[in-house]
C-alpha cells in the first residue's frame, strides 16, 4: 500500500507558523512506522529473542529486592540474628552479580540487532532515492539523502538506547510488581490503582507527544528544504549581498521549528506527573497505611520496609526512565520511522508543473515559501552606483592572505594590479588560493596583510553597499531564490522609480542582459521576467549559472570577478558568457578552468604557491613550466583525442 511521497513531503504552509505545521489527518498514523520497525526487526528476531531473554535475568534484582531486605529484617536483624541477616544481602548481592553477568552476555546480540538495522535502512533510503530520480526528470535528491541518512541514523540510535535501556526498565517493573504481589498482596493493592492510572494517563499523552514530535520533524525537514539552496550558494548571497534576502526565504521555517520545539517541550512536562501519580502517590499511601496494616497484622515490619524498597528502587526510576525514554525516544522513533516509511514507498513521479518540474524533494503541492520579498532590511543597503573618484583600477599591495593565524598563508606578498576595462585571467593548479583571491579582490574577506585599493581607495574605506555596486563577484555555486525570474535578475540593479517608463527600461534592461549571457531560452522557458521560480533547486546548476550571471551583468557593477561561474555550461555556452563580459563595460576578471578562458582574456595571472607570474599566453608558455603543464592538462582534458 503506497504511503505518501517524499515528494510532498509536508503539508501546505500558511501564514502562520504553528498552523503550517499540523499534520494532515491522513498522516497521523504511526502504523506504517511500526510495519517498517517489524520488517526490520523480524530478520533478526532470534537476537532480539536471546537479548530479551538475558534481560529476564538481569530483571533478577528488582524481583528479589523487596523479599530479600523484608526476610534480612524480619529473620535476621530484627530477630537479633545479623548473620542471618547478613546472609540475605548477600543473596541480593549475588543476584546484583547474576545481573551483570546477564547485561554483559546481552550486549552483543543487542548490537546483531542494531547495527545490521542501519544498513537496511541506507540501502532503502538511497535506493528508493535513485529509483525515483531514474523513472523521473531529476537527478537524485541529495539533500534528501543526507537528511533521510541522518534519520537513519537517528533511528539506529533510538533503537539501540531503547532496547538497551527501556527493555530493562520495562522488565524491572514487571519485576518490582510481581515481587510486590508475592510479598505483600494488600501492599499491591494500594499500589495497583495509582500504578494503572498513571500508565494510562502515559498512554495517552503518548499520543499528544507523538503529534508534536511529528511537528517538529515536519518542520525539521520544511527548514532543511528551504536552506539548503541558499547554503550551496553561500558565497553567491555574501556576493550579491542577499542576507536579508536569504533569510527572510528561511524565516517563516525557522519560526516553525522553534514553535514546534517549545510545544514539544511543554507536552514533555507531562511526563512528570506519571512518576508523581504512578510512584511517589502509592508510597505516601503505604507509609499512612503502613501503622494500620502492621498494628492489624497483615504485614510486618520488614514486608513494610521491603515494600517501600519495590516502590523505592523498583518501581520509582522504572517508571520514570521509562516513561522519559519512551516519552522521548520512542516518540521520536516512531515519527521517524513513519516518514521513512513514507520515503523508502517508490511512488509515481509527481506530473511536471509547467516546463519544471518539482524535484524530487521540492513540496510540488507545497506554495513556494514567503515569495522573494524584495530586498526588505537590504532596502537602505541597496546597491548604488558610486563615483569612485579616481578610477577603476583595482591594486593589491604585498597581499597576504591566510584563513587562521596559525595556518600557512594561502596568498603571500601578491603584488598586482588589474586596470580599469582590463580583462585578466587567474590561472593555476587546484587548491592554489584562486577563489580566495578572488574573495580578496572582490573585498569579500579582508586580507590579512597588505591592502587592496579600488581608484586609489582602500576597499576597507568604501562603504559596504557601494562596494558591492562597484565589485561583482559571480561564484563557481549560484544562489537564485524563490520569486519572479524579474526579482532575481534586478536583484543588484538599482530600484527603479515608480514610474512606468522606469519599470520598462529595467525589464529591457534585463532582457540584454540575459540574451547577451546566453540565458534568454531560459527565461522564456521560464515564463519571460513575470515567470515564477517555485523551486529553484529543480533547476539544473548551469541554469542557475546563467541567471547569476545575467543577474551581474545587468548590474551596475565597474569590476566583474567569474570564479568558476559558468563551469557547469558547456564550451560554447561559456565562451558566449564569457565573451559577453568582455564586451561589457567594465573590467573582467576570470578565474579560468578552460584553457579557452585564459586565451581569452589580455593577461594572464598565473599563482604558482610561491610567485605570481602575469603575462600573456605565450610569455607564460615560454617562461613557466608550471604553465606548460596547466595548458598541456587542459588540452589533454578538452580534446582527448588528440592527446594534446
Ligand atoms: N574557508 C576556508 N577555511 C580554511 N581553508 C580554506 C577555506 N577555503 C579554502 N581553504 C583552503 O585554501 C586553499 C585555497 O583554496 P581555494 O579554494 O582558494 O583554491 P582554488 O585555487 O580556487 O582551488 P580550486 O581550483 O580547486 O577551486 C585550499 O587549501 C583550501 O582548502
Amino acid at each position: 500500500m503506497p504511503g505518501p511521497s517524499l515528494t510532498h513531503p509536508l503539508p501546505n504552509p500558511g501564514p502562520t507558523p504553528a498552523a503550517t505545521m499540523t499534520t494532515p489527518p491522513e498522516d497521523r498514523s504511526t502504523a506504517g512506522g511500526g510495519r517498517l520497525l517489524w520488517a526490520l526487526l523480524r530478520p533478526r528476531r532470534r537476537a532480539l529473542a536471546a537479548a530479551l531473554a538475558w534481560s529476564v535475568i538481569e530483571a533478577l534484582p528488582a524481583l528479589l529486592s523487596g523479599s530479600l531486605i523484608a526476610a534480612a529484617a524480619d529473620h535476621g536483624f530484627l530477630a537479633g540474628r545479623p548473620g542471618v541477616g547478613l546472609a540475605w544481602l548477600g543473596a541480593l548481592a549475588l543476584a546484583l552479580l547474576i545481573k551483570a553477568a546477564a547485561t554483559r552476555l546481552m550486549f552483543p546480540h543487542l548490537a546483531a540487532v542494531t547495527e545490521p538495522l542501519r544498513d537496511d535502512l541506507v540501502r532503502a533510503v538511497v535506493t528508493a532515492t535513485i529509483t525515483r530520480a531514474a523513472t523521473g526528470t531529476h537527478p537524485p535528491d541529495t539533500a534528501a539523502v543526507t537528511r533521510l541518512t541522518a534519520q537513519v541514523d537517528t533511528v539506529r540510535n533510538l533503537v539501540t538506547a531503547l532496547l538497551r535501556s527501556s527493555r530493562a526498565l520495562g522488565m524491572s517493573l514487571i519485576a518490582a510488581l510481581a515481587g510486590l504481589l508475592v510479598l505483600s498482596p494488600p501492599a499491591a493493592a494500594i499500589v495497583a490503582g495509582p500504578v494503572t492510572a498513571a500508565l494510562l494517563v502515559f498512554a495517552w499523552l503518548l499520543r499528544h507527544l507523538t503529534a508534536r514530535q511529528r511537528a517538529l520533524v515536519l518542520a525539521d525537514e520544511t527548514l532543511t528544504t528551504h536552506a539548503t539552496p541558499i547554503l550551496t550558494g553561500l558565497r553567491d548571497v555574501a556576493a550579491c549581498g542577499a542576507h536579508d534576502q536569504a533569510y527572510a526565504t528561511v524565516q517563516a521555517a525557522v519560526d516553525a521549528q522553534a514553535a514546534a520545539t517549545r510545544a514539544l517541550a511543554w507536552a514533555g512536562t507531562g511526563r512528570r506527573l506519571i512518576v508523581t501519580l504512578g510512584a511517589h502517590l502509592p508510597l505516601v499511601i503505604l507509609l499512612l497505611a503502613a501503622p494500620s496494616l502492621t498494628g492489624g497484622g497483615h504485614l510486618s515490619a520488614g514486608e513494610v520496609v521491603g515494600a517501600v524498597t519495590y516502590l523505592v528502587t523498583g518501581l520509582s526510576p522504572a517508571l520514570g526512565a521509562l516513561t522519559g525514554s519512551v516519552g522521548a525516544w520512542g516518540v521520536t522513533l516512531a515519527v521517524t520511522l513513519h516518514r521513512l516509511a513514507q520515503t523508502i514507498t517508490p511512488t509515481p513521479m509527481s506530473p511536471a508543473a509547467g516546463s519544471h518540474p518539482a524535484s524530487p524533494t521540492a513540496p510540488a503541492r507545497t506554495p513556494a515559501p514567503t515569495p522573494a520579498p524584495p530586498r526588505s532590511a537590504g532596502a537602505d543597503a541597496r546597491p548604488r552606483p558610486v563615483a569612485v573618484r579616481n578610477g577603476y583600477d583595482l591594486r593589491a599591495d604585498r597581499l597576504g592572505f591566510a584563513y587562521a593565524p596559525q595556518a600557512a598563508p594561502i596568498v603571500r606578498d601578491l603584488d598586482l594590479t588589474v586596470a580599469e576595462d582590463e580583462h585578466l585571467a587567474v590561472v593555476g593548479p587546484s587548491g592554489i588560493g584562486k577563489s580566495t583571491l578572488s574573495l580578496l579582490l572582490t573585498g569579500l574577506h579582508p586580507p590579512t596583510e597588505g591592502r587592496i585599493r579600488l581608484g586609489g581607495v582602500p576597499l576597507t574605506a568604501i562603504p559596504e553597499p557601494e562596494l558591492r555596486a562597484v565589485l561583482a563577484l559571480v561564484p563557481q555555486e549560484a544562489y537564485v531564490f524563490t520569486g519572479t525570474v524579474r526579482d532575481n535578475l534586478a536583484y543588484l540593479r538599482p530600484e527603479p522609480d515608480a514610474g512606468p517608463a522606469d519599470t520598462h527600461l529595467l525589464d529591457a534592461r534585463l532582457r540584454a542582459a540575459a540574451t547577451a549571457v546566453g540565458a534568454d531560452a531560459l527565461i522564456t522557458r521560464l515564463g519571460g521576467l513575470d515567470g515564477v521560480i517555485d523551486d529553484p533547486s529543480a533547476l539544473s546548476a548551469g541554469e542557475r549559472q546563467l541567471l547569476a550571471l545575467a543577474r551581474v551583468h545587468a548590474s551596475p557593477a565597474r569590476i566583474v570577478v567569474l570564479d568558476e561561474a559558468t563551469c557547469h555550461l558547456d564550451p560554447a555556452a561559456e565562451a558566449h558568457a564569457e565573451t559577453a563580459f568582455a564586451a561589457r563595460e567594465g573590467t573582467l576578471v576570470v578565474i579560468a578552468h578552460r584553457i579557452s578562458s585564459a586565451l581569452r582574456a589580455q593577461r594572464i595571472l598565473l599563482l604558482d604557491g610561491t610567485a605570481a607570474l602575469t603575462g600573456t599566453h605565450h610569455d607564460l608558455i615560454a617562461r613557466s613550466p608550471l604553465y606548460a603543464d596547466l595548458v598541456g592538462h587542459w588540452q589533454d582534458h578538452d580534446h582527448p583525442a588528440t592527446g594534446g
